[in-house]
């Protein structure tokens, strides 16, 4: 039993609240919007979200969990998975968002690393092989059920205060082992009081979510709607496999906003552009998570003209850093997109390699990113976090950390950033560096070729390898490697004319649906 009288319950800066505020002045008008069992939709109000995350916190406070318990809660994306994580939100659970499709083995991992109280999966989730000793509990349409208790434990707190961890997000680190990003309360309440101020999200729209559960560009596009009393609209994985049936599910679901990665379009530009120039009710487009290639996004401003395209440049570390619009009609020498300025009450500026900021334009340093919305550090990685977090290189002595993107931009005169890709994917040839967006553009261009992506990769004995992978127009012949090389060298240095060529069908991507480039190399053909 707690030490204290009753636990304090008020939602003072707890993310519960701040997602259904806009809400109770519309509490019969829909919060979430989904597949129903009988093949329509099924309308979910903001009263009954909020009645249903209240039922779920009062069964899940039964189990006798303490503030700072972590909750694995594995689930498509559904009004009850947003439900359960709003409870989580209330009881201070920080919760771990995984999905079904998430292998057991990482999540062996994942359970090692955050050691959760509880397994909390949907009342049809069939997660079976977990290590032993772990609460095991499932939500639905009737409640929580609970199979096996979490072990007792004494109840330490008495509320769930504003910088204690809101989620806890494992994205799969570079050097292989995960990275648990813990998430605040304040600083995601920070992120969409800075991101608000941009009128991304209307009341009356219609938000169609498309990324899986477990990447927070779905947390972040349902709780941005949420946020803005509009609708969200989960697009389960079964509505994004074809691309008729997605464009379908928007018309059915009356969409007017479409979030998602570059790589959700690509099939549908290229596979059904008629459809999209259908979308007579899609307003606007938010894109995050990789650069969006300049011809797919002329294509889709073609197809739908007058819509806003908004590019939201980000890492799970702060949410996302900036938003900007998508200049429309692109300009046609135009040669990268900029990611503008960070959003309202941030910062974000380039510093060089020894952490002094970059003065003039032009010039490629690395994102350093000043602002209430950062996370608070990689889960029981001290060392990772210091790495991150660094002291603020124009006032180390005050305190305040910034947070080191590991992104490369230079600004331009009036200080708009343009993303220049990752540091560690910066690749030299022969001495010279690569910059792989210049080889993909051009590759681009060649007849017939819908995409491109450009990779080095170790090729054994001797040097790197730069290796070319296309897909091609439907009916386009696919090129041969001379003739593409020779292509490439009329305007590239010849070390930036690709050594090898691969043509797929499809470009592979990865779980977040990003282009998946491990995939990739591992598909290269024999040279
Ligand atoms: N708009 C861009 N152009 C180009 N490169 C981008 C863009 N947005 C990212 N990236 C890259 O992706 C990295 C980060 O990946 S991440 O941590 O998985 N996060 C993400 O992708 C998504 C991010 N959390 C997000 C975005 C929007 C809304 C919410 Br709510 C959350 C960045 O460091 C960049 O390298």
């Amino acid at each position: 039993m707690s030490p204290y009288a009753a636990p304090v319950r008020d939602h003072a800066g707890n993310l519960r609240d701040y997602l259904l505020a806009a809400g109770k002045a519309t509490p019969d008008k829909p919060a979430i919007v989904e597949p129903a069992e009988d093949g329509g939709l099924r309308f979910v109000s903001y009263r009954q979200l909020e009645a249903q995350a209240d039922a779920y916190a009062a069964e899940l406070d039964a189990l006798g969990l303490d503030v700072g318990d972590r909750v694995v809660l594995e689930s498509p994306a559904t009004a009850d998975a947003v439900a359960a994580f709003l409870a989580c939100f209330s009881l201070g659970l920080p919760f771990i968002p995984t999905i079904p499709e998430t292998p057991v083995q990482r999540l062996r991992t994942i359970i090692g690393m955050a050691a959760p109280a509880l397994f909390l999966q949907a009342a049809d989730g069939s997660r079976e092989g977990l290590p032993p000793g772990l609460g095991m509990a499932r939500f639905g349409p009737k409640g929580v059920t609970t199979e096996q208790l979490p072990a007792p434990r004494v109840r330490r707190r008495r509320q769930v205060v504003e910088t204690d961890p809101a989620y806890l997000i494992f994205t799969s680190g570079t050097t292989g082992r995960p990275k648990g990003v813990v998430m605040s309360h304040r600083a995601n309440i920070a992120f969409h009081r800075g991101i608000r101020a941009h009128g991304l999200i209307g009341p009356d729209d219609r938000v169609a979510v498309t990324s899986p559960f477990s990447f927070d560009f779905c947390l972040g596009g349902i709780a941005l709607t949420l946020a803005s009393g509009a609708t969200a609209v989960p697009v389960p994985r079964d509505r994004l496999d074809f691309p008729r049936r997605f464009l379908a599910f928007l018309h059915e679901a009356a969409i007017t906003q479409v979030h998602g990665v570059p790589s959700l379009w690509r099939p549908l530009i290229r596979h059904e552009p008629d459809l999209v120039a259908g979308l007579d009710p899609l307003r606007s487009i938010l894109f995050s998570g990789e650069d969006f290639p300049l011809g797919d996004l002329r294509e889709l401003q073609g197809l739908l003209p007058g819509r806003r395209i908004f590019n939201l440049y980000g890492a799970t570390e702060s949410m996302a850093a900036s938003v900007t619009d998508v200049p429309d009609p692109l300009p046609a020498d135009l040669e990268r997109l900029t990611i503008g300025y960070a959003h309202h009450g941030a910062e974000m500026d380039v510093y060089d390699a020894e952490g002094a900021p970059v003065g003039e334009p032009g010039v490629v340093g690395e994102i350093y990113l000043r602002s209430p919305a950062l996370f608070s550090g990689y889960w029981a990685d001290p060392e990772a976090t210091r790495a991150a977090l660094v002291p603020d290189p124009l006032l180390p002595e005050s305190g305040q950390v910034v947070f080191r993107t590991g992104d490369l931009a230079y600004r331009d005169a009036d200080g708009r950033l343009y993303f220049c890709g990752r540091i560690d994917s910066q690749v030299q040839i022969r001495g010279n560096r690569v910059e792989l967006g210049e080889v993909e553009r051009r590759l681009r261009e060649f007849p017939g070729v819908s995409g491109a992506v450009a990779l080095v990769a170790p090729a054994g004995e001797g040097e790197p390898e730069l290796s070319a992978f296309l897909t091609m127009r439907p009916g386009a012949p696919a090129p041969k490697l001379v003739p593409l090389r020779a292509f490439c060298a009329e305007t590239l240095p010849e070390y930036m004319a690709p050594r090898s060529l691969t043509v797929l069908a499809e470009l592979p991507v990865t779980t977040n649906g990003k282009i998946d480039k491990d995939a990739l190399l591992r598909a290269r053909t024999a040279r």
